[in-house]
């Protein structure tokens, strides 16, 4: 299960038992997403937490079959948004976990535990799940890096040539995977998922506490009374809530994307770096290089804005992007009466956040924004970290190439089967000096 900031999603993986050891064979067989928002928002109903669950687990129990409902293991993995209570009030995500591992208890699965994921796990296993499905790390081809956008945290993962890791330890992972070595750059930014950095953004528009706030990455036309203290109410911006700020403000949006890009690029910090090459908020990142995939919210927004599409120019995509932000909020729900309002009030921001991360973030310019691919599935998987968590846990990548045969698996049959049929001709054959003689001669009586 992947508790995020924003939902909770119940992955079923399967694959066949006798080739456990083997890639290319587990396969993402159901999703079921739970009602509700992510387990970090009931710190104060924590029995609430578990609870959300339950409906997903009882679906669990119809798509595995009974037999093998003790044998698989059932793993909760949570991101940013925990970690974010953890800091804020530890006991709070303490209860949470209990109510969860109670809830999750119940069931007649194998419960392997509930627990934090750190941010290098989370992206360097989303980094493996998309290597893993493309079959990049069974072949040994060169990787694809990892892009996932959350609400709380965001992820880059990559394998740069010219990174060796001693630079900055906390940002390498190395693995051993089908007999190749790698040495993965990752980092996770805490606080720059698409929900904390709008936050972010919004805490530093509204620092002097106005009662009204304008906001170039609303549209023209939207207008929201908005509270200050639910704002706040984040590691994220906790610090910088004004002092004497009234209860509420009134959001009103303006659409306007040149504002709305220099506002974004308010919550980075370029000022200082002491390594090599920095991303932001001095951060080591390596030159980036080799194909990218681009999931979560970067394929959420992308999709919605019809940009998914990275083979038109940079400049281009941006001048929709303007055009969509300045686009009147009436018009914009009338043409998307069935999308979520607040996801709808939202994609100017997003979509604009997206590209300032990339672009002046990740330093992914005109020429190499061509390399990122935005996905949601790869042959039927989801991509995110939890298909990497799990083969991890269960020992399911060897580190070693497994012994290649010299024949495929129907090669083999064919052979077997051309063999038996000989060693059959052959005792019949063999047989033969206990045949009843036959004459055809005439008896001579
Ligand atoms: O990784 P963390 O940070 O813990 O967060 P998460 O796991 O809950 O984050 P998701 O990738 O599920 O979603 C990322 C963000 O995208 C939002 N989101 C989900 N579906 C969306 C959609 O169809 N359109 C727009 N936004 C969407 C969601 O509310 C989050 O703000
Ligand atoms: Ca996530």
């Amino acid at each position: 299960m992947d508790a995020g900031s924003s939902h909770t999603a119940l992955y079923i993986y399967e694959w066949p038992a006798e080739k456990d050891n083997n890639t290319g064979r587990v396969e993402q067989t159901h999703l079921c997403k739970v009602k509700g928002p992510g387990i970090s928002s009931y710190a104060s109903a924590p029995v609430k937490a578990g609870e959300s669950l339950r409906l997903c687990m009882e679906e669990a129990k119809q798509w595995v079959p009974g037999k093998r409902h003790h044998q698989t293991p059932l793993y909760l993995g949570a991101t940013a948004g925990m970690r974010l209570l953890n800091m804020a009030n530890s006991s709070a995500s303490d209860k949470v976990f209990q109510a969860v591992e109670g809830a999750l208890q119940k069931f007649p699965f194998s419960y392997q535990g509930a627990k934090i994921i750190s941010g290098q796990d989370e992206g360097a296993f989303g980094w493996i799940t998309v290597n893993y499905l493309d079959e990049r790390l069974k072949q040994g081809l060169e990787t694809r890096g990892a892009l996932d956008l959350g609400g709380a945290s965001t992820q880059i993962s990559f394998v740069s040539d010219n990174y060796d890791g001693s630079e900055s330890p906390s940002n390498s992972v190395t693995f051993r995977l089908y007999g190749n070595d790698y040495n993965l750059y990752t980092h996770s930014f805490l606080c720059y998922g698409k929900d904390q950095s709008l936050r972010m953004m919004q805490a530093h528009q509204s620092q002097a506490g106005p009662a009204t706030v304008l906001d170039p990455c609303f549209h023209p036309g939207y207008t929201a009374t908005k509270n200050y203290s639910v704002l706040y109410d984040s590691p994220c911006v906790s610090d910088r809530k004004p002092k004497d700020a009234p209860d509420t403000f009134t959001h009103i949006g303006i659409g306007d994307f040149l504002q709305c890009q220099a506002a974004v690029k308010s919550v980075f910090n370029f000022t200082s770096c002491k390594y090599s090459r920095c991303s932001f908020n001095g951060v080591l990142q390596p030159l980036l290089q080799g194909p990218y995939g681009a999931f979560s919210a970067y394929y959420f927004v992308m999709n919605f804005l019809n940009l998914t599409d990275t083979s038109v120019p940079l400049e281009d995509v941006k001048e929709k992007l303007k055009r969509y932000c300045a686009t009147n909020w009436d018009q914009i729900m009338q043409q998307h009466p069935e999308v979520k309002l607040k996801y709808l009030a939202e994609y100017c921001f997003s979509g604009t956040y997206i590209l300032t991360l990339l672009t002046e973030g990740y330093n992914f310019t005109s020429e190499s924004y061509s390399d990122i691919k935005f996905i949601k599935k790869i042959k039927g998987s989801d991509a995110g970290w939890t298909l990497g968590y799990m083969l991890n846990l269960t020992n399911m990548i060897p580190a070693e190439a497994p012994d290649t045969p010299l024949l495929p698996h129907p090669g083999y049959v064919s052979v077997v089967s051309v063999i038996a049929v000989l060693l059959f001709i052959l005792f019949i054959v063999s047989l033969r000096p206990l045949w009843p003689r036959c004459s055809k001669q005439p008896q001579i009586v």
